[in-house]
């Protein structure tokens, strides 16, 4: 196959802008989408600018080196990306071991909303954003508010808990994962749901018993305390990568992924929140939500969950007319 043919395979998205280049996630993301040939022009932008420029270099060898022709990777101050068919957000202040991912709400969003005018233009009329920088829910609601992007283009990546959940499913019923389908909806955090009642092996419904379900919980919500207790300062930097490459597939193609999207109108909470519920993706964001029958205790967890997002949103932005 012939590097033109090899392109024309992949023509959307034509460009692809990273906030937070320089970080394990931005790089990481950089990496996997130039070197998938899943996107050839990238735009990078992070206040390290000798790291980024180091990045976009070893990308660029590390492309060529798999094959493909050079691709194209500027490096940019945030205030002059251009626009781009998706933009991702993985800009951050550092994480610190032991500490939940809400408290990183206040820093963080400290730090987003100075980058607002930048994504605002990069996203633009037609693209999307994809934030990861978290905790993503809160944000994305904090960037519908104060930002004049559509809700259907904001996307939070939060597919590394379904992938938790699948892993811990497999365990628990002694299969290999790859034969699980499991969803976590809700909030990438404290407040998320894993959604029993959908679990399939095979495409086959599967029901776990009480004490199973336990056992599961346990393990998916140890997660976080297990992974600060190494200690490595170091978030997800392979897996969240890959799924990130895995959603742009979605939206390329047309798929159904677990993402966190405004809740308006959807059917799973009332009022208006952003979590994590099964997406329909598209090119322009997202085209719909898969309509599921759930357990009046899902619905409950997805209704807490959407009142803390909405609260903790509320008093970031200073929204007091949304108080109760
Ligand atoms: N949603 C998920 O599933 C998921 C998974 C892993 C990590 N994360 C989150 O992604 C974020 C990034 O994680 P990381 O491990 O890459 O962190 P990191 O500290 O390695 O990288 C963050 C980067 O943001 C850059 N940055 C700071 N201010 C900026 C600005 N004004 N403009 C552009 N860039 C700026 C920093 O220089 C740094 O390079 C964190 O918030 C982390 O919690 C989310």
């Amino acid at each position: 196959m012939s590097e033109q043919t090899r392109d024309s395979d992949t023509p959307w998205p034509a460009s692809v802008a990273i906030l937070g280049a320089g970080g394990l996630i931005g790089s990481g993301v950089l990496y996997e989408i130039v070197t998938s040939g899943l996107c050839r022009h990238v735009t990078v932008s992070d206040p390290r600018e000798g790291l980024v420029r180091a990045h976009a270099w070893d990308v660029t060898e590390a492309a060529v080196t798999a094959g493909l022709s050079a691709p194209r990777i500027d490096v940019v101050p945030a205030e002059e990306l251009p626009p781009a068919d998706v933009t991702v957000v993985a800009a951050s202040r550092p994480e610190e071991p032991g500490r939940s991912r809400l408290t990183f709400a206040t820093v963080n969003w400290e730090l987003l909303r100075t980058l607002v005018p930048a994504v605002e233009h990069s996203v633009g009329d037609d693209g999307t954003l994809l934030l990861l920088s978290n905790p993503i829910d809160i944000l994305a609601e904090c960037l519908r508010r104060t930002s004049s992007l559509a809700a259907h283009q904001v996307l939070g990546y939060s597919l590394n808990d379904s992938t938790r959940f699948r892993s811990a499913v497999a365990r628990e019923l002694g299969v290999g994962v790859e034969r699980v389908e499991a969803w976590v909806l809700g909030q990438h955090g404290d407040a998320q749901v894993p959604i029993f009642s959908q679990i399939r092996v095979d495409g086959a419904h599967v029901a776990l018993d009480e004490a199973a379900r336990r056992r599961v919980v346990e393990d998916i919500e140890g997660f976080f305390a297990r992974w600060s207790a190494l200690q490595s300062g170091r978030t997800s930097g392979w897996s969240s990568p890959k799924g990130v490459a895995r959603m742009l597939h979605g939206m390329r193609d047309g798929g159904v992924l677990p993402t966190s999207i405004a809740t308006d109108g959807t059917g799973y909470a009332p009022g208006s929140s952003f979590l994590g519920l099964p997406a329909r993706l598209g090119r322009s964001g997202v085209v719909g939500v898969e309509e599921w029958s759930l357990s009046g205790h899902e619905y409950g967890a997805l209704e807490r969950a959407a009142e803390l997002v909405t609260g903790v949103a509320d008093e970031l932005t200073g929204d007091v007319a949304n108080l109760p």
